[in-house]
């Protein structure tokens, strides 16, 4: 599991760990481990130019005497100073003492010419004490860095972005690779900041032991989802493993009903029931579906409900999601079911609800804009699933799940932008009621089946990448699973 945790936890985390160690052994091993990776990502350093962006603050002393320890190995190191007189000094005089150079940020004339030849940057313009985005001094070095054709190593995070929240207020560097120090921060997990941070190495300071138990955010990794999914064990039976049962398509979208259908098959349910004006449809794709043209609760017995996906918006659909509601099995309701969700009815509810909106879903939901939840995911996330008492999924670029009693939240890893394409929600869906039917709790299920499907998508693009479907999207899960446990 990778954890991450806010700017205040990790500022009194490093204060207790500093009172334990030497003046300044803490920066040194932030130094350290910064040095070995640019060494690592360089091959060679003797000879090699490499560019220091050097803030105000200790984000900036780092880059210093990481400068200073590749000086020491042959590499030829600029530090441009941006805020000349507030460079960290014991930094400075550790490349100076190193033979690197320093030149005088605001006063130069020609960035350009300072990054000629330059292989590597270093981005220690601002830390997590950065507020805002990139000043206009900064950004023109940011952009003569890129425009050099030089590797950007952001030190500990792209400088501009908003560390506690992934947000992006303005410009900020986009990095190749951030070596970040002691823990991951939710900005380097969420977007749209996390997008500018390229490739993560995390350098063990010794942090760890100071940090609180429960982090602010979680990402699952292989072994958490292979410990998660469900698998049957011997004696198992089909109400054992999990019987979901979905709502959903209606005669103008069909396909949402297949869709679900092939998710929740995807997710290891002992049986599924389809429950709808689709059921030709779902049974001609899957005949081993169970199907019912009733309303939902007299179905037939069911652990967990899917509602909403290709639903309409007409009275029937109205009934049935209210129906589904007022059962006491968990229910996940998405798409044209968030349109005409009744908040009180599912604050109302002693079982489980998970919602799971796309940004344009969640917009409507928040009475926001849909840029508005884009910029702010995790906040986002956080509102809805408060306001509505309930768990939420958000999906996108970065998916998240919160469920609303102020517990860590887990964002996504896994995914591609080949997974924007109509109707791979619905497979989401499903796939998820799937997990909540074999009874894993809402947070669980919505992030494996998150983690699965990112990867069943990438399975489907393949390498390289290519335009998928989300029918494909559901045939690859198989594969994201045995990729999961093997
Ligand atoms: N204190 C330590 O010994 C350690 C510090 N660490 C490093 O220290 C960093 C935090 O250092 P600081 O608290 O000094 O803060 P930063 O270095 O992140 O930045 C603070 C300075 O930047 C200025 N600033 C804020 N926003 C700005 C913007 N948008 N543009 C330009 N300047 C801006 C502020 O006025 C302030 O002077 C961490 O990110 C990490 O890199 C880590 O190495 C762990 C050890
Ligand atoms: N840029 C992106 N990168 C990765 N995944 C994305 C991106 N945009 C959308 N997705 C994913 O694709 C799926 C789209 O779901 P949704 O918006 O509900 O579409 P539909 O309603 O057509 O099924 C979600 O799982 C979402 O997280
Ligand atoms: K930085």
């Amino acid at each position: 599991m990778r954890t991450a945790y806010s700017v205040e936890t990790v500022r009194a985390a490093e204060r207790k760990l500093m009172a334990e160690l030497p003046e300044g052994a803490l920066m040194q091993r932030a130094a350290a481990g910064l040095a070995a990776a640019c060494a690592g990502l360089l091959g060679r350093t003797s000879g090699t130019r490499i560019v220091l962006l050097v803030g105000s603050g200790d984000n900036g002393g780092d880059a210093l005497y990481a400068g200073a320890r590749l000086a020491r190995r042959g590499a030829a190191v600029t530090a441009v100073l941006l805020a000349p007189d507030r460079a960290h000094p014991g930094g400075t005089e550790a490349l100076r003492a190193a033979g690197g150079r320093t030149v005088d940020g605001p006063s130069a004339a020609d960035p350009a010419r300072v990054m000629a030849g330059a292989r590597l940057v270093l981005d220690g313009i601002v830390g997590i004490g950065g507020r805002g985005g990139l000043r206009p001094d900064a950004r023109i070095w940011a952009q003569a860095a890129r425009e050099a054709g030089a590797r950007v190593v952001a030190v500990d995070l792209p400088s501009g972005v908003e560390a506690g929240t992934g947000e992006v207020a303005g410009e900020a560097v986009h990095a190749d690779a951030t070596v970040t120090f002691g823990t991951y921060k939710p900005g380097l997990l969420v977007d749209p900041a996390a997008g500018r941070a390229g490739a993560l190495r995390l350098v063990d300071i010794g942090l760890a032991p100071h940090l609180p138990e429960q982090p602010d955010l979680e990402a699952l990794q292989h072994a958490d989802v292979a410990a998660l999914l469900p698998v049957p064990a011997a004696e198992s039976d089909k109400y054992r493993r999990g019987v979901v049962g979905v709502v959903a398509g209606s005669a103008r979208y069909p396909g949402a009903a297949v869709l679900a259908v092939a998710g929740a098959f995807g997710g290891g349910a002992g049986a599924v029931r389809y429950v709808g004006p689709a059921a030709d449809a779902v049974i001609a794709r899957f005949p081993e579906t169970l199907v019912h043209a009733g309303p939902p609760h007299k179905a037939g017995r069911v652990q967990a409900w899917v509602v909403g996906p290709g639903l309409g918006d007409g009275p029937d659909a109205r009934r049935a999601l209210d129906d589904v509601l007022d059962s006491d099995v968990p229910v996940l309701v998405d798409a044209d079911g968030l349109r005409l969700l009744d908040g009180d009815r599912v604050g109302a509810r002693r079982a489980a609800t998970l919602l799971t909106p796309h940004a344009g879903e969640a917009a409507a939901l928040l009475g926001a804009s849909r840029e508005d939840v884009e910029a702010r995911r995790l906040d986002s996330v956080r509102r809805l699933a408060g306001e509505f008492r309930a768990s939420v999924l958000l999906k996108g670029s970065t998916t998240l799940v919160a469920d609303g009693t102020g517990g860590p939240v887990r964002v996504n890893p896994t995914g591609t932008g080949w997974l924007a394409t109509a109707g791979s929600g619905d497979v989401l869906s499903g796939l998820t009621g799937s997990l909540l039917a074999a009874g894993l709790g809402v947070v669980d299920a919505g992030s494996a089946a998150a983690y699965l499907h990112g990867l069943a998508a990438r399975f489907a693009a393949g390498h390289g990448g290519a335009p998928v479907r989300a029918s494909q999207v559901a045939r690859a899960l198989p594969a994201a699973w045995r990729s999961v446990r093997g």
